[in-house]
């Protein structure tokens, strides 16, 4: 931890993106539950105080975005776009604050929140686009005089919970596609992560997306928030972005309402490499996907396995590199690996590591709080883990790579499948019988093959089993702000 303080409004171009009230049917609002606390997590300081929303006002802000959504809906496709690519342009212009303000209440490095901030506004750029798009359909008749007209109609208002750890993009990647399709949209940020959310209600003010349309709610308890999601009968979609815990949670309280709901969950992504393997590239891969925002992304890899023969010497490069990379404070330049979340987040890593090591496995780098303290952890590195050690079966989301080794083909993709989690999955490999195997054999909804990185507006991202339900992403992304209509024409 260091002891410089965030004076979060010196840092910013446009200090007036720095907003911390909630934004309500176009209104700037206080909570009636007073503010919470946002705090930096690699300086330990309290970087802002956030408007604190009552369950009352959140029924508010569902009420304003029911009023603000049927005429949305009318909107042709075209218009929705123009004013999403407003949106769009606003966020790429001000990229450097949003990172800013990004890094400060999540701690990952500058030029990762930058980076984020660009993910984060490709999607609302290509939902944009595809709102143009969304095509009915005519199919032939079952009867001479009939004819089946489908049409495609916005569900109504889509709800959103998201998590810490991506706070613009999984915010983005939900409310593009919502408000493409004609849906208006209430996000409840992370409490850890509000600002980054706020900010986006600034920025859809100036592009002229109308009051009401995107509301975003500030609020310390997700409990009562989660609720009023799934018990007002205003909102049609909740979709979320979280641990499958909550997501079970969330899934049992919507039943009452037969709600639609998308839930992008949690993993324990398998990361192969086969002994024909590129191993420099594996490497590389490897760094990317394991120490993107320092290990806290659901598809990390968590674990690691490589086959006995190329075993010793990925282990010995892996090492080199990780061994290289520096662990500091994300608004400082050169950091590679910023501060974990929180304190629970480092317990979590050092747990897993524990239990390894109390099992056979060995510490091969790092295994200690950084120098830095606080809610600094050195990059580790631990060979010979298996199947039955804690960090098998659970994801660490910290920077802790392990290690499995492996024989054969069939054993790994058996050991890569046994998890109540599906969702991203990653191989290295050159032969390409073995890349189809492999590829259709991972049960994942994600399979990265010779790439660490699948992150894109452009693919369906999401996962199987215990992971999720849902797609974001792509064409298919829109979809679940939708419902088909069916019509019968008798002529
Ligand atoms: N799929 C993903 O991207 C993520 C997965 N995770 C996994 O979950 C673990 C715990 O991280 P958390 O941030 O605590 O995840 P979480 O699932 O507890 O929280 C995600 C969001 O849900 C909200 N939430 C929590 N309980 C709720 C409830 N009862 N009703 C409504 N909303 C609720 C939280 O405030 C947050 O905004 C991580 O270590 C990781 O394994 C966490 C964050 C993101
Ligand atoms: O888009 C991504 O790369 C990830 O969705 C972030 S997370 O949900 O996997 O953590």
């Amino acid at each position: 931890m260091t002891d410089a303080k965030t004076d979060l409004k010196s840092l910013l171009k446009d200090p007036s993106l720095l907003e911390t009230r909630a934004y309500i049917g176009g209104q700037w609002v206080e909570g009636d539950d007073g503010t919470f606390d946002v705090t930096n997590p690699a300086r330990g300081d309290v970087i802002a105080q956030v408007a604190d929303l009552s369950r009352a006002q959140v029924a508010g802000a569902i009420a304003q975005a029911e009023k603000a959504q049927k005429d949305w809906a009318a909107w042709t496709g075209k218009e929705r776009a123009a004013v999403l690519r407003k949106w769009f342009d606003l966020m790429m212009e001000n990229q450097d604050d949003l990172g800013t303000i990004l890094t400060a209440e999540q701690g990952k490095p500058l030029a990762e929140a930058k980076g984020e901030i660009a993910y984060g506004a490709s999607f609302i750029e290509f939902f944009g686009e595809e709102a143009k798009r969304v095509y009915g359909e005519m199919i032939p008749g079952h009867q001479r005089d009939k004819r089946i007209m489908v049409m495609k109609q916005p569900i109504g208002v889509a709800a959103s919970i998201t998590p810490w750890n991506f706070p613009n993009a999984m915010i983005t990647r939900k409310a593009a596609p919502a408000l493409a399709a004609g849906c208006s949209f209430v996000a409840r940020p992370a409490a850890e992560t509000p600002l980054s959310a706020i900010v986006m209600g600034v920025l859809a003010e100036r592009a002229g997306i109308p009051a009401g349309v995107f509301n975003v709610v500030p609020s310390s308890s997700s409990s009562a928030v989660g609720k009023e999601f799934c018990e007002n009968p205003a909102v049609r979609k909740l979709t979320f972005t979280g641990s499958t815990e909550v997501g079970r949670i969330l899934l049992k309280q919507a039943a009452d309402q037969v709600m639609k709901c998308s839930m992008e969950l949690g993993g324990n992504a398998p990361f192969i490499v086969f002994d024909d393997a590129d191993l420099d590239a594996a490497v590389e891969g490897a760094i990317m996907c394991k120490f993107r925002n320092n290990g806290q992304t659901c598809v990390c890899a968590n674990r690691i396995y490589v086959q006995a023969g190329v075993y010793d010497a990925f282990a010995a490069k892996l090492k080199d590199r990780v061994s290289q990379m520096k662990v500091g404070d994300g608004l400082e330049e050169g950091t590679d690996l910023g501060p974990l979340i929180n304190p629970e987040a480092s317990d979590k890593v050092q747990e897993h590591i524990k239990d390894a090591v109390d099992n056979g496995a060995e510490i091969i780098l790092g295994n200690a709080k950084d120098d830095m303290g606080g809610n600094f952890f050195g990059p580790t590195i631990v060979t010979g883990v298996t199947q039955d050690m804690k960090v098998a079966k659970e994801e660490t989301f910290g920077p802790l790579a392990p290690l499995f080794k492996f024989e054969d083909v069939d054993d790994v993709i058996a050991m890569a499948n046994d998890t109540i989690f599906g969702l991203a999955s990653y191989f290295y490999a050159k032969d390409l019988s073995r890349v189809y195997k492999v590829a259709e054999a991972l049960e994942y909804g994600i399979v990265g093959v010779n790439t660490g990185i699948i992150s894109t507006e452009l693919a369906p991202f999401g996962g199987v089993k215990q992971s999720g339900l849902g797609r974001e992403g792509s064409h298919h992304g829109i979809e679940d702000y939708l419902e088909m209509k069916y019509v019968c024409l008798s002529v």
